[in-house]
């Protein structure tokens, strides 16, 4: 057992493998790493860690327990290993090493300060998946008249685009040199505001695209969806956005036998288990932002890159309630690390007031991903019996006629009542 600096690895237990196809080898009694999270993080998480446990029990009566060990990164690694390592080493270590884990939100300032730790996680791991399912729970107040309509899950690319954080601040000495090379070198004179404009590059490739995409595909095959939807803004970002549709559906002809509709670019490909069509679009995404409005059901799986993800995550979250309840993983072909999707709520940090549905149900699809799904099922019926119960945080509690509010502990306790 390796020594770490600060990570007290549990003494019973045993580390969750990886097989030569990639399956997990999940002992009785894993060790799962988890991050409690800035802000609304040291709210959630102990209320996640509490339901999922008594999930746990509940399913297997004590044949089956994690051993949760906690590592550190963000403002707790900080006070930890000291001022200026906000992800330490040993972390992304652990997270590689034990192959399932479990974080909160980590802050990331606005300008200026350290670059985003969600995101070099998912870079330094290769995360290149993030998922995020979007499900109506029966009772949820929505903005929507026919919420139940929106039944889609996410695929956003995890690893690249102008979300890799590849920035020149205005006036700097490589924002100069780029502008004049950008002028000398690649004749590019439209920069509007040479001298005060801070520069971004977005790297969007093949390889990025495929892997993406091809996990979105057999999803949808495996999961006996309708349709995938590739969305981008390719009409305007050409090489980049545009690129990303072509070698979408380029992969789904290549892999997936995929044969064009009506002279295209639409394709439908054949679902071998269930041998029905699965229609393969895209669509431009500021229509698709009015369109899942409009027409929800007609979006199934999406397949998107990550800064268009990061967007329409949030927008279809709310359609079924808000990111109180919006779930999610970052995924490489071994490594899984589950998240809310929402961030640190600063403004309710400490307060036990905020909805810890989001990561209650991203735990639920690590236990998924783990093949405990008798735990996982007791979850998302203890969920639903307590948004039925209408014992509710603020943020349905305001919205919902008849709730009695109770807070972030209070509906973690609500949930294993109704267990
Ligand atoms: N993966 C991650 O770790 C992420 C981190 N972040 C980071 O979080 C910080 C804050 O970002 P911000 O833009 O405010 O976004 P947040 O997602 O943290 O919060 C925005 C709003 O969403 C609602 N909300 C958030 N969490 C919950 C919850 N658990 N229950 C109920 N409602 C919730 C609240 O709405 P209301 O005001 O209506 O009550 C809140 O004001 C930033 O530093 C950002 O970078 C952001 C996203 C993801
Ligand atoms: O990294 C961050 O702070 C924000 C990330 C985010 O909004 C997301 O991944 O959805
Ligand atoms: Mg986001």
């Amino acid at each position: 057992m390796p020594a770490y600096q600060h990570i007290l690895v549990p003494t019973d237990g045993q580390k969750i493998t990886v097989n030569a196809d990639n399956s997990l080898n999940v002992p009785d009694q894993p060790i799962i790493p988890f991050i409690e999270g800035d802000g609304t993080g040291r709210d959630i998480t102990p209320v996640m860690l509490k339901v999922v446990d008594a999930a746990v029990a509940k399913a297997y009566g004590g044949k089956r327990k994690i051993h949760w060990m906690e590592i550190f990164a963000g403002e707790k690694a900080t006070r930890v290993y000291g001022p200026d390592v906000w992800l330490p080493d040993e972390t992304l270590e652990v997270v590689r090493d034990y192959v399932v884990s479990i974080k909160g939100p980590l802050t990331t300032p606005v300008g200026g300060g350290i670059r985003s730790l969600n995101v070099a996680l998912r870079q330094q791991l290769d995360l290149y998946v993030c998922l995020r399912p979007v499900q109506y729970f029966e009772g949820v107040p929505s903005p929507l008249k026919e919420p139940q309509k929106t039944n889609m899950v996410i695929f956003r690319e995890n690893s690249e685009d102008i979300y890799a954080g590849i920035e020149f601040e205005a006036g700097s000495a490589n924002a100069k040199k780029l502008i004049k090379f950008l002028r000398d070198d690649l004749g590019i004179n439209k920069v509007r505001f040479p001298e005060t404009s801070g520069l971004g590059i977005k790297p969007v490739s093949r390889e990025g695209t495929e892997r993406l995409v091809r996990k979105a595909i057999q999803y949808a095959i495996d999961n006996n969806k309708p349709s995938v939807t590739i969305v981008h803004k390719g009409n305007i970002m050409k090489f980049t956005e545009g690129a990303f549709r072509d070698w979408a559906y380029g992969l789904a002809a290549k892999e997936f036998a995929g044969e064009l509709i009506d002279g295209g670019p639409w394709m439908r490909v054949r679902n071998p288990n269930t041998g029905k069509d699965i229609t393969i679009k895209d669509s431009i995404a500021d229509a698709f932002l009015q369109q899942i409005l409009m027409r929800p059901a007609e979006y199934s799986v999406i397949a998107t890159l990550n800064l268009n993800g990061d967007y329409i995550s949030d927008a279809v979250a709310a359609q079924v309630g808000g990111i109180g309840i919006a779930p999610g993983a970052n995924m490489s072909d071994t490594v899984a690390m589950f998240e809310a999707t929402h961030g640190t709520a600063p403004k309710y940090a400490g307060k036990d007031y905020v909805n810890p549905g989001s990561e209650i149900l991203s735990a639920e699809m690590m236990l998924r991903h783990m093949g405990w799904k008798e735990a996982a099922d007791i979850i998302i019926s203890a969920m639903e019996a307590a948004i039925a119960s209408k014992k509710v945080t603020y943020d349905f509690a305001r919205l919902m006629e008849g709730a009695t509010q109770v807070s972030c502990s209070g509906f973690g306790q609500v949930m294993i009542e109704n267990m």
